[in-house]
């Protein structure tokens, strides 16, 4: 892989960026941040000032005695200087407690955006998208290790004052000698852009491998997670993973020994540089002084500035900070943006009781982000309201898209879909899925209470214990809630102390509660993607009976691989290659004789076989 490039001044434009969020955090934060970063650097260099001063003046004042106008000003010069080091202790510990806290609520700031923005988007799609997926994952180690904006504030309290000091000290040399004073001053700039422009550099090999970080990281979670455990260890594959991570891991730390240091050239450059400049100030110093062409006084606040120079840290830690904290927060706002562009405003309502009449796919055309190939082509299916509706057909025929299409988690890409002839795209999509109730064959399995599994479908009724059993009675799973250790607060995981793991079928009876509750919350349209696969024969056709009673007058959408769960649908539609190929009831369909009823016969004969073989 190619070393990473950065772009010119791209350290700069990351510090502005930081810069520019401070004051959404606080105003008055900021306002003190500036006002002590220019006091930390003003403070230190008036008593430098003044300490020189002070030594110019001892001589005149011990010769002229106490009392004299000399010692008056030496006490002044002396008092000064005391009061500049007291005032400047003090404006430093401000100025680093201020550093800290808008440091720690810059990452608190951009996890909130991050999370807002992620949030943002009304479907899914950017979810699957490589290159967001990289810029989260860097977004994600916010406040990991040393990518830490919060260090960015703390390098930039640090350095800001050093460099206001640096710049004031050269234009106290400059009054020594105009072209000393003016080469400091264009040096130290120069040297800290340089050697920022390197940091960065070295940041970036971090980020630019974020995908293939992502990779390594796959399959570190693979080993040490429950879900894949039981695979890894019956098919052996702990040996596989562990050698492919280890050797992503070494290929890792091979290209960053080679990249991720600073170039021996900047280095050289900038240390031969202060060198250089250095040598040639003392020596001019040191000339003056002999020659007598400075006084002594001014010669200490000359030499004072000269050592003041060196407190500016360009390179260390603080400097490097200074870039490697600050270059994720431009890429938080570039996702920012990114994710900002796939908004769209509702531009129509849509009618109370919708869907009352029908849900319409009009010429829908989709094809998944990236992918060539459409998966729904020209699809036309009108869903009568109040009834139930099963969708058939064979493994990647469309079905699980056209539900997704449906619940707006991806958008066509070509035609509409209307709910009683509201074109769906149009309107609020948290208001449209207010009225869904959505199963998916993959649901998730909350490592979360019974409660919140439930009570998700519709989370403002969480409260309501009533309403949760009366979703758990139907799926027949109260007994089962009332046997776990803490009831309805029992944590659904084995990864927790108390918690407990269910098997299979019971999981999918509490996600059909889910369903089932957000039903009794008021969604008019439910959607059953393979609702019991994981159900035996028997426990299905009573869970279904049960279903026929509680979604009667709602429109109902099941996808099912069971025929014995799909004849019972009003009607039945086959998809092949995403578009509907047959149409009917059950009855129609066999009376057709096409795909339904060969699969339903093949289906129907091998369930007749096993029950003749069983004893
Ligand atoms: N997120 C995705 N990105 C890209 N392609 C996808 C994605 N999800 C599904 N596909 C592809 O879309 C096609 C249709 O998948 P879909 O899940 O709709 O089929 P299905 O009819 O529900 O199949 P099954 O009966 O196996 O559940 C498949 O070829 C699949 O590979």
């Amino acid at each position: 892989m190619a070393p990473p490039e950065t772009r010119r001044f791209e350290s700069g434009r990351a510090v502005l960026a930081v810069v520019r969020l401070l004051p959404r955090i606080s105003r008055p934060r900021t306002a003190l941040f500036a006002a002590t970063t220019l006091l930390t650097a003003a403070l230190p260099l008036a008593m430098t000032i003044a300490t020189g001063l002070l030594i110019g003046a001892v001589p005149a004042a011990a010769d002229a005695g106490p009392g004299s106008p000399e010692a008056r000003d030496a006490y002044l010069l002396l008092a000064a200087g005391v009061a500049a080091l007291l005032l400047g202790r003090l404006a430093a510990h401000l100025h680093d407690a201020v550093a800290f806290n808008l440091g720690r609520d810059l990452e608190l700031l951009l996890q909130d955006r991050l999370l807002a923005a992620v949030a943002r988007p009304v479907g899914i799609a950017h979810l699957e998208d490589d290159e967001v997926l990289a810029l989260l994952r860097i977004a994600r180690q916010l406040g990991a290790d040393f990518i830490r904006p919060e260090r960015a504030i703390r390098g930039l309290a640090a350095i800001a004052p050093e460099f206001l000091a640096a710049a004031g000290a050269s234009t106290v040399l400059a009054f020594f000698n105009i072209w000393i004073g003016l080469v400091w001053l264009v040096a130290w700039p120069a040297i800290f852009i340089a050697m920022q422009a390197d940091y960065t550099r070295v940041g970036k090999t971090a980020y630019l491998r974020s995908t293939e970080m992502r990779e390594t990281e796959y399959l570190r979670d693979l080993a040490i997670t429950a879900e894949p455990a039981k695979e890894i260890r019956v098919w052996g594959l702990m040996g596989w993973l562990l050698g492919r991570y280890d050797r992503q891991w070494n290929e890792r730390m091979a290209y960053s020994d080679r990249h991720q240091r600073l170039r021996p050239a900047t280095a050289v450059g900038v240390i031969g540089t202060l060198l250089l400049l250095t040598v040639a100030t003392a020596l001019a110093l040191a000339d003056a002084g002999l020659t007598g062409a400075v006084g002594f006084s001014a010669l200490a606040v000359y030499l004072v500035a000269l050592t003041t120079m060196f407190n500016f840290s360009a390179f260390d830690d603080t400097a490097a900070f200074l870039s490697l904290g600050s270059l994720p927060v431009p890429k938080v706002l570039a996702l920012e943006d990114r994710l900002t562009e796939d908004r769209r405003e509702a531009t129509a309502e849509l009618p109370a009781a919708a869907p009352a009449h029908a849900i319409r796919f009009e010429a829908v055309d989709f094809a998944y982000p990236g992918a060539e190939r459409a998966v729904i082509a020209g699809l036309d299916l009108e869903i009568e309201a109040g009834t139930s509706l099963a969708i058939v057909g064979h493994n990647g025929a469309g079905k699980t898209s056209l539900v997704k299409l449906l619940a707006g988690l991806y958008a066509p890409t070509g035609g509409r879909i209307t709910a009683d002839g509201t074109d769906l795209a149009a309107v609020d999509p948290a208001a449209w899925r207010t009225r869904l109730s959505a199963l998916f064959q993959d649901f998730t399995r909350y490592q979360l209470t019974v409660r919140d599994n439930i009570a998700f479908g519709a989370p403002h009724l969480a409260g309501d214990t009533d309403l949760i059993w009366k979703a758990c009675e139907p799926m027949g799973i109260r007994a089962l809630i009332e046997s776990l250790p803490k009831g309805l607060d029992t944590v659904l995981s084995s990864e927790y102390g108390g918690g407990t793991d269910l098997s299979g079928g019971q999981w999918q009876r509490i996600a059909l509660a889910r369903a089932l509750f957000a039903v009794q919350a008021g969604a008019k349209v439910l959607i059953l993607d393979e609702p019991a696969a994981a159900l035996d024969v028997r426990a299905e056709a009573d869970l279904y009976e049960q279903f026929l009673d509680i979604t009667a007058g709602l429109t109902t959408i099941v996808i099912s691989h069971r025929f014995s769960t799909v004849r019972r649908a009003d009607r039945i539609v086959v998809l092949d290659g995403g578009r509907v190929v047959e149409d009917g009831t059950h009855d129609d369909l066999m009376a057709l004789g096409g795909r339904y009823a060969d699969a339903f016969t093949l289906q129907a004969d091998r369930l007749a076989r096993s029950s003749q073989e069983q004893p």
